[in-house]
Formats: structure tokens, C-alpha cells, sequence
């Protein structure tokens, strides 16, 4: 699976559906992204974006639950990126929805994975997906540093459901990740800055060798639906 992150009109839209994306990012309430969308715009997105393929991911670093049920449903969109600090239990009340397939980013930094402790309680919350990110110098998000292999296995070996590899992600450094894309929970890529061109917008051709370069290797046999596993 490939996903690219910060969707932020219709024809970015229209750009990573004709490239083939499998999942597309809507950011909302993402505390100083700068991406970020209303309610309103993050769900005409979601609209256009469609049910079928690619999938709309509602990507929020939101921690209060109302305010995040609040965007999920009037965004309708069914899959949620938790890309904050949000606790297990957060992660629980949402599942309680019929339907929702939620994401939960575990960040990774030099000094490890601060969620590490908690990974089992994120499962027994019902947590779908994980997706792995940089944690670089206190920053979390879009910060175009890779996750090294060492870190990063240290992190899924203690998972036991999917995970989506972040950061830095780029058409030329899949070698690099060999070990990360070989584990058998390896489900795909997350990828903002390498989608883009010089001016900040997502550019097509940038796009097409991402997801050639990197599908090849995505896959599973459960990788059209975690939630189903
Ligand atoms: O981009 C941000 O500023 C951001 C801030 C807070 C939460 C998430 C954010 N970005 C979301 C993403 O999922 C990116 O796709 C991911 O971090 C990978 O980015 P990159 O290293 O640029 O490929």
C-alpha cells in the first residue's frame, strides 16, 4: 500500500487517484500542520475522494474525543490516523464505532519509541494499523528523516498487527529499508515532502515513482482490508 499524506484541494485529489494511491491523507485538527484543513473543506475532500479506491484517511493529532467525533463524522470518513499522543483509551472509544479503522502512529526517535510500553495495550484497544514515523529533534510529522531499520524492528517486533513504515520515504531509498519492507507485518509507505515539488505541491510524476518504486514490495495477503485480519 501506498499513502500519500496532505491532500489540500481537488486536484491533489484527482492527481494521486489517476497515480494510483491506495490511501489518501486529510489532515484536520493537525496542531501547526501546515496543511491543515477546516471540517468543512477536510470533508468536501473526503467526498471527493470517494468510498472506493483510494481510501480517505483522516489524519488528526486531536486528543479531546468529542472534538475528534466530531470531525469523524462530519468528515464520514472511515478511516482515522491518530498521529498524536492519544492514549489506548482513546483508541478503544473510537473502535467502539461500528466500521472505523483506525490508525495509530508510533513515533520513533533516537531514543527509541516513546509509545513502546504501551504497543499491547494499543492492540487490545482494537488499534487496526500501526504506522511508524521519525520523531526527529522533538518534531512529529512530515519531518523527511527516515526511521533507521535497527529502530524501527525493535519497534514492530513487538507488534503483532500491521504497520506502515514513514519518514523521509523517498523513490530511491527502499534498499535502505530492506529489512523493515521483509518483515512479515510490513503493510506499505506513508509519505508527504517526497511527493512534492520544489513549491510545495504534490507533483505527479514524484507521485508515479513512489508508488513504483515501493509498491512492489507492499503486500501481504491481507493488504486490501487490516481491519478484516
Ligand atoms: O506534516 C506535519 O507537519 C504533521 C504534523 C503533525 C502530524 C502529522 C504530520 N504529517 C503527517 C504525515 O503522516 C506524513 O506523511 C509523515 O510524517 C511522513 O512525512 P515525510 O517524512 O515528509 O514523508
Amino acid at each position: 500500500m501506498v499513502k500519500i499524506c496532505g491532500v489540500e484541494s481537488g486536484r491533489d485529489v484527482d492527481l494521486l487517484r489517476d497515480c494510483g494511491a491506495d490511501l489518501v491523507g486529510v489532515w484536520c485538527g493537525v496542531a501547526d500542520g501546515p496543511r491543515d484543513l477546516s471540517v468543512d473543506r477536510a470533508a468536501a475532500l473526503v467526498a471527493r475522494v470517494g468510498a472506493a479506491s483510494p481510501i480517505p484517511v483522516l489524519v488528526t493529532t486531536l486528543t479531546d474525543e468529542r472534538r475528534l467525533r466530531n470531525v469523524v463524522d462530519r468528515t464520514g470518513a472511515r478511516w482515522v490516523q491518530l498521529h498524536g499522543w492519544q492514549p489506548p483509551a482513546l483508541v478503544r472509544r473510537l473502535k467502539a464505532e461500528p466500521g472505523l479503522v483506525v490508525v495509530k502512529v508510533l513515533h520513533v526517535g533516537e531514543g527509541g519509541c516513546p509509545e513502546q510500553r504501551i504497543i499491547p495495550a494499543y492492540e487490545r484497544a482494537g488499534t487496526d494499523l500501526f504506522l511508524l514515523d521519525a520523531l526527529a529533534a522533538g518534531r512529529v510529522g512530515s519531518t523527511g528523516t527516515m526511521v533507521g531499520a535497527a529502530a524501527a524492528l525493535a519497534v514492530v517486533d513487538r507488534c503483532t498487527r500491521p504497520f506502515l513504515l514513514a519518514g523521509g520515504i523517498s523513490p530511491t531509498n527502499r534498499a535502505a529499508c530492506e529489512a523493515v519492507v521483509s518483515h512479515p507485518l510490513y503493510h506499505g509507505v506513508d509519505v508527504d515532502g517526497a511527493a512534492r515539488d520544489r513549491r510545495g505541491r504534490l507533483d505527479a510524476e514524484r507521485v508515479a515513482q513512489l508508488i513504483s518504486a515501493w509498491r512492489s514490495s507492499a503486500a501481504g495477503p491481507d493488504a486490501d482490508n487490516p481491519a478484516d485480519d
